[in-house]
């Protein structure tokens, strides 16, 4: 295949409602979206930094400028192209995951695309749907939480994942337990917000039962996951703290974490999150597919990803209605708790033309 240039397009999401966590609250996601176009067919990517360097290192304007500068054009040296080559011809460039993982996702797209094959299929999918969790965002009160988890509840998902921080921990979980009884699949994100200082704080979570409580400490702390997991009865999940397949093996080996948030853009792309699923399987340890509140079309991607056999615990692959009023795809919608794994060649779906370039703020060609 042979790619002839990159279309860079940023859009601008408006949220349903705020989304708050230990690094900020985001009122609109603004995305960079890549469009491949090669010879036989286009691919579409999504990068899933955010505006701000708060949940990692990348941000958007940087992930586009990286792209701009260095990533697209190294892709020029290859005659013939295959997705399996794009994170090796961009190795030279350190970092820059989640843009590396755009890129790598628009080739693969368009390469599926031109062979009629579904992402799921080459992923290694088992499953036809996926059963959904939410991630819900810390509150202006425990009242406004209750109603937003009654909410989820009444629309279906199997398991609500409460964002907390010092000051917003035990007391929202104990009053969903209360509320919602000790049945419903719950499970915590601090985001790196704790430090080793708070484990007798964070035990006093032990009693409630969690599913897991995720990067509670700063994501190069593996060491001091490794010790407070031998302070919790909770199981340690990492999600910052997994950025490839090695890293994953490290963070196990060491007793960091006894489950796995599985996020693409984060280590660098969908061939890279599977060899993250496959290192997990093979130490026992259980993935989720975690979330950045993409699109309908990262949307689509994870929700193929998260049907791999690996993926054993539900994971943030919402509703499109959990984020946006509109998507700029046809909306992935709850059923009995469940979304449907696209069938169609390559993600699946693409972008609407009017809803996407509703959303649209600007594009840039990049020709190779
Ligand atoms: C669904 C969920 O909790 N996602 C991330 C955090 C996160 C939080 C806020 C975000 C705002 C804009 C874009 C991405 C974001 C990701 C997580 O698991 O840690
Ligand atoms: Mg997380």
């Amino acid at each position: 295949m042979k790619l002839t240039g990159v279309e860079l397009r940023r859009v601008r999401m408006p949220l349903v409602a705020p989304f708050r966590t230990s690094f900020g609250v985001e009122t609109t996601r603004d995305v960079l979206l890549l469009r491949a176009v090669t010879d036989e067919a286009e691919g579409w990517g999504e990068c899933v930094a955010l505006t701000d360097p708060l949940y990692s290192s990348e941000y958007v304007d940087g992930a586009a400028d990286v792209l701009r500068r260095y990533l697209v054009p190294a892709l020029a040296a290859h005659e013939r192209l295959d997705a399996n080559m794009v994170v090796p011809a961009l190795h030279r460039f350190k970092g820059h995951r989640m843009a590396k993982a755009a890129l790598e996702m628009a080739v693969l797209d368009a390469e599926l695309r031109a062979a009629g094959r579904p992402l799921a299929r080459e992923l290694g999918a088992v499953r036809e749907r996926v059963p959904c969790g939410v991630s819900v965002g810390i509150m202006g009160s425990v009242g406004e939480l209750l109603d937003a988890v009654d909410g989820y509840l009444e629309a279906g998902y199997v398991r609500i994942k409460l964002k907390i921080q010092p000051g917003w921990d035990v007391e929202p979980v104990r009053a969903v337990r209360e509320r919602f009884g000790d049945d419903v699949l719950l499970q915590v994100d601090a985001n790196t917000a704790y430090t080793l200082a708070d484990a007798r704080h964070l035990a006093r979570l032990d009693p409630f039962g969690l599913l897991l409580i995720e990067q509670p400490l700063d994501e190069e702390d593996v060491l001091g996951h490794a010790e407070l997991a031998r302070t919790l009865a909770t199981p340690i999940c990492l999600d910052e703290s997994i950025t490839s397949a090695k890293s994953a093996a490290d963070a196990i080996r060491l007793g960091a974490c006894s489950i796995v948030n599985i996020k693409p853009g984060r280590v660098g792309g969908y061939l890279e999150a599977r060899r993250v699923h496959d290192v997990c399987a093979a130490h026992g340890v259980p993935v989720w597919a975690g979330g950045m509140l993409e699109t309908g079309l990262g949307r689509a991607a994870n929700v193929a990803l998260a049907a791999l056999p690996g993926f054993t615990l539900p994971g943030d692959t919402s509703a499109s209605d959990r984020y946006y009023r509109t998507d700029i795809t046809p909306p992935f919608v709850l059923e009995d708790g469940h979304l449907p794994v696209p069938t169609a060649p390559g993600l699946g779906v693409e972008p609407l033309p009017d809803a996407l370039a509703a959303v649209t703020t600007g594009t840039d060609w990049l020709p190779l």
